[in-house]
């Protein structure tokens, strides 16, 4: 192993170095995820120093200490990247915790101190495209008429707007976010995609201790101020049905695989930030139904929900890539960490912003449902787009 380059990770020990290094990682070629769990106080990163990365083969289970990322993009199989978790941290109060996978090569480790070193490495972001999504109103409209004539039942839609980025340094942004939002999964990556932050508040899936399965259907949505506590919040026909049909789905992807065993929590009401939404959750005792590969199969079948796709989900997919005029991106994907511990836990990627230069791209979206009223849908997207608009101005 590189002496060199061990000796300078080996200096890693506290909560200012581990991010002075995960900032500059941002510069490199080298792919990075940082996030903190929802209610844990524990910051977790990895760099993948691979290469090229690894490719999904479909099972979630036997993968270890590594992180997802997969753009919102329905085709199926889902086929996410992954990052391999080569140099780990963990960032806790003041002190942080550096450990060296030991599948990683000297090569890898001196090709990485290489990287940072040099002022010009190339960081991997590609390029963004400028196409502004489209009219949000006039496709609310024609998504509304669509479903009064019985091609759909529900399309969640979604825009983008650009707001002013000071250029501060993104691991500070994510420091921010991580403390607004204690409930939230709170991420930052740098990938091929760009950088990405954000304040999730919806699971796809967690698996606890190679045992415990669990999922939760999130949808339905309405301001809540602080002093407002969740007993008081009262919910509209519209919005009830709107979360009833995620659920639905989700318990057709369980039918489709035949498991009936499965405990139905909710719906309750759950706060997000400066929103109130209904959340029912699902959980599997994996070795009780004997279904020790539930993750990887449930995955491919759960993602994209109709909570932030729609019902029935292919047709709500072609009128999203006909009428919103942008590409998603990562935006309704889903990432997260695999095997760590034996615990999975993937989010979908909601209330995110990506950094483009001296612009925040904030992402949006809402379910339409028949009794959709354009304004209503636009200003809450607005609303949405307040939860890391808030930590950008802050
Ligand atoms: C699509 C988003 O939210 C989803 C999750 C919760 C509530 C939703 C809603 O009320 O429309 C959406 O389904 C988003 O935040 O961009």
């Amino acid at each position: 192993m590189s002496q060199a380059a061990l000796a300078q990770l080996q200096q890693i020990t506290t909560r200012e170095d581990a991010t002075a290094l995960l900032s500059q990682v941002i510069h490199t070629p080298y792919p990075l995820a940082v996030w903190r769990l929802p209610n844990e106080a524990k910051i977790f990163a990895i760099v993948d120093l691979s290469g090229s990365g690894q490719d999904y083969d479909q099972n979630l289970e036997e993968l270890h200490e590594a992180f997802l990322i997969n753009p919102y993009n329905a085709s199926h199989p889902v086929a996410p990247q992954v990052l391999q978790g080569n140099i780990i941290i963990h960032i806790h109060n003041s002190e942080a915790e550096l450990r060296i996978a030991p599948t990683t090569s000297s090569d890898q480790l001196e090709g990485f101190r290489q990287a940072l070193e040099s002022k010009k490495a190339d960081p991997i972001h590609q390029p963004v495209a400028d196409i502004s999504s489209g009219d949000f109103s006039t496709m609310v409209a024609d998504a509304v008429q669509s479903i009064r004539q019985g091609k759909l039942e529900k399309v969640v839609l979604s825009r983008y707007e650009d707001f002013d980025h000071q250029g501060e340094d993104p691991l500070s942004l994510f420091e921010r976010i991580a403390e607004m939002y204690p409930r939230a999964f709170c991420h930052l990556t740098s990938t091929t995609h760009g950088i990405w932050l954000g304040a999730s508040p919806e699971k796809l899936l967690s698996i606890e201790g190679q045992r415990y399965f669990s999922t939760d259907a999130l949808a339905g949505t309405q301001p809540l101020a602080e002093s407002i506590s969740l007993s008081e919040v009262a919910w509209m026909q519209k919005e009830i049905e709107e979360q009833a049909m995620v659920s639905r789905y989700i318990i057709a992807c369980f039918k489709k695989i035949r498991l009936r065993e499965f405990d139905e929590i909710g719906p309750k009401t759950v706060r997000a930030g400066n929103l109130a939404h209904l959340k029912t959750e699902f959980k599997v005792d994996m070795e009780a139904t004997n279904s020790p590969l539930l993750g990887s199969t449930m995955l491919d079948l759960l993602h994209p929900t109709s909570a932030v796709c729609g019902f029935p989900r292919e047709t709500a997919d072609d009128f999203i890539k006909a009428h919103e005029g942008y590409d998603r991106s990562l935006y309704a994907g889903f990432m997260g960490p695999v095997g760590f511990n034996g615990n999975t836990h993937l989010f979908v990627n909601l209330r995110c912003l990506q950094l483009i230069g001296d612009k925040a791209r904030l992402y949006a979206g809402a379910g339409i449902t028949e009794d959709s009223r354009p304004e209503k849908e636009l200003a809450e997207t607005a609303h949405k787009m307040q939860t890391l608009l808030k930590a950008l101005h802050s």
